[in-house]
């Protein structure tokens, strides 16, 4: 039997999967990092926590490997999008990496926009300038730190720097350049006219790469320290959403996911780069070669349950927490939760909205407001869902993934919210999966990434939507998206008061 390895850096935690021949997740490993958030709207990792968790859980993982090494044949990665690590001229990281969910950008959005051109620079990247995207990152270091910019000689992205350390091979693919604001989506290739007009050198954009690319070996000191053989295959790997997209099988048209895992995410799959959707939802490229991806965002899906847990119910796990969810009715006894605790992107491209609890009542106990939570994630997801379908996209059928999809009660309310079936694969670990299946396909096993999703991915439980609740989230969600209008307002005077 011969194995790959799919490494996936998400936000919480790297996920390392070994994946045999056949598509069997045989083992897995997951070490967690901090997320630091040294004021309001800030996120910030530190990027050689990354490195030691990782190669962390791969010496774990071969110890506890019984077969020879040398079976192990490839190794890909999936990594959370957009994040910005800036390098200098030995390589060295020159600030902590600030990730995709912070917020302290707006501004320079705005300079983008007057620069480029909205409408120019929505042509090129086929996206908008948001807060989370790359390029702003770049420019507010270069107008806060000026000397940490001038020493900086190029800029990766979170899964780049680890893939780096562990081949000493530097490069970006293009599912993760889609998200920085500087690729040209459909031509594939890094844009000079937005770099020109923001005055940021191109040559800090690192190589570009497909996916499947194979970038050399792992070096002596990682082949060392891992217990790996130092002649196992490298290959690019993709963005966490577009190896989410290989890992659950969306490789062609009328295909679609909900992940919940720190973010939301509602992504189908593009044949071309060609459709205009003005920016109202991503546009980016996929993992497979020459395919593209659409998708809609939820800042905080996953990471609003986790704060809720965090928050007042610490010494629950989710679990234990999520226990009595089910015995609460649709509506959660009249509670509305909207989840935009850290802003959003979709629909509402906002950094300053925050979240709500609408229709306390002295009633409601713990299980209302952790339903009303899960609730609000799902409507909020539901907003993208209604992009797509009023963009004539057809959305009956759902991949669910992301660690949302572990409970069922949750499930079932997503076939419910989104009237469509909810199908879940024997492994929820899409972004892993679809590292370890670009290893697969890269290695040669299969002859397209298609053939290697039809050998590897298997259907286990489907959901379908309950009518009664379908109607009864239908007039929920009316009242839901209400909720945003009516609070921007409130939320942008109490902005003062939030540092
Ligand atoms: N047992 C569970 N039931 C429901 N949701 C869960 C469970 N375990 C984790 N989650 C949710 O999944 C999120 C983590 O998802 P994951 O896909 O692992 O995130 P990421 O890849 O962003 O690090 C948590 O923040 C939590 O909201
Ligand atoms: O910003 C985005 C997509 O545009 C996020 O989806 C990140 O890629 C992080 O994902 P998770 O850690 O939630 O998987």
């Amino acid at each position: 039997m011969k194995y790959v390895i799919g490494i996936d850096l998400g936000t919480s935690a790297v996920k390392v999967l070994l994946i045999d021949q056949d598509g069997k997740v045989c083992d897995e490993v997951s070490r967690s990092f901090d997320l630091l958030r040294p004021q309001a709207g800030y996120s910030e990792q530190n990027p050689e926590d990354w490195v030691t968790q990782t190669v962390d859980a791969l010496t774990v993982l071969t110890n506890r490997f019984t077969a020879d090494v040398t079976t192990i044949k490839g190794i890909s990665f999936s990594g959370q999008m957009h994040g910005l690590v800036l390098l200098n001229e030995e390589k060295h990281v020159l600030r902590p990496a600030i990730l995709w969910n912070d917020t302290r950008t707006t501004k320079q959005c705005q300079e983008i926009y007057e620069k480029v051109g909205k409408e120019r620079f929505i042509a090129i990247t086929k996206n908008l300038a948001l807060e989370g995207f790359t390029l702003p990152k770049i420019l507010w270091v270069k107008e806060h730190e000026p000397a940490i910019f001038a020493r900086a000689t190029t800029f990766v992205l979170p899964k780049d720097y680890l893939r780096y350390r562990l081949t000493g091979e530097l490069g970006i693919d293009y599912s993760d350049a889609a998200g920085t604001s500087l690729l040209n989506v459909v031509e594939q290739t890094w844009s000079e006219e937005i770099a020109n007009a923001v005055e940021v050198p191109l040559s800090l954009c690192p190589p570009l790469l497909d996916s499947a690319d194979n970038v050399g070996m792992l070096t002596e000191e990682v082949a060392q320290s891992t217990g790996l053989d130092r002649t196992t295959n490298v290959f690019a790997g993709g963005a966490d959403n577009a190896c989410g997209a290989i890992g659950s099988g969306i490789l062609s048209e009328g295909k679609t996911f909900v992940s919940i895992g720190t973010s939301g995410v509602v992504l189908s799959y593009e044949p071309t780069g060609e459709k205009n959707y003005q920016g109202k939802v991503h546009y980016f490229n996929h993992g497979k070669q020459d395919a593209y991806y659409t998708m809609g965002v939820t800042l905080a899906a996953g990471y609003s349950l986790q704060w809720f847990k965090q928050t007042f119910a610490a010494e629950l796990d989710f679990d234990d927490l999520l226990k009595d969810v089910g015995s609460v009715p649709v509506g959660s006894h009249g509670l509305l939760f909207t989840p935009y605790i850290v802003g959003e992107r979709t629909p509402h491209a906002d950094a300053t909205i925050r979240g709500s609890f609408i229709g306390m009542d002295s009633s409601h106990r713990l299980a209302d407001f952790t339903r009303s939570v899960l609730e609000g994630i799902t409507f909020s997801l539901n907003e993208s869902i209604e992009i797509f379908r009023a963009s004539g996209k057809e959305i009956d059928r759902i991949y669910a993934i992301g660690g949302g999809a572990n409970n069922k009660v949750w499930l079932q309310m997503q076939a419910d919210i989104f009237n469509a079936t909810i199908v879940k694969l024997t492994s929820e670990q899409g972004p892993g999966m679809g590292a370890a299946m670009l290893a697969a396909y890269g290695s040669g096993w299969f002859d397209s990434l298609n053939a290697c999703a039809n050998h590897f991915l298997q259907e286990a439980e489907t959901y379908h939507p309950i009518p009664e609740n379908v109607v009864a989230y239908h007039e929920l969600f009316s009242l839901y998206k209400q909720v945003y209008h009516q609070t921007a307002p409130l939320n942008q005077s109490l902005m003062t008061f939030r540092s």
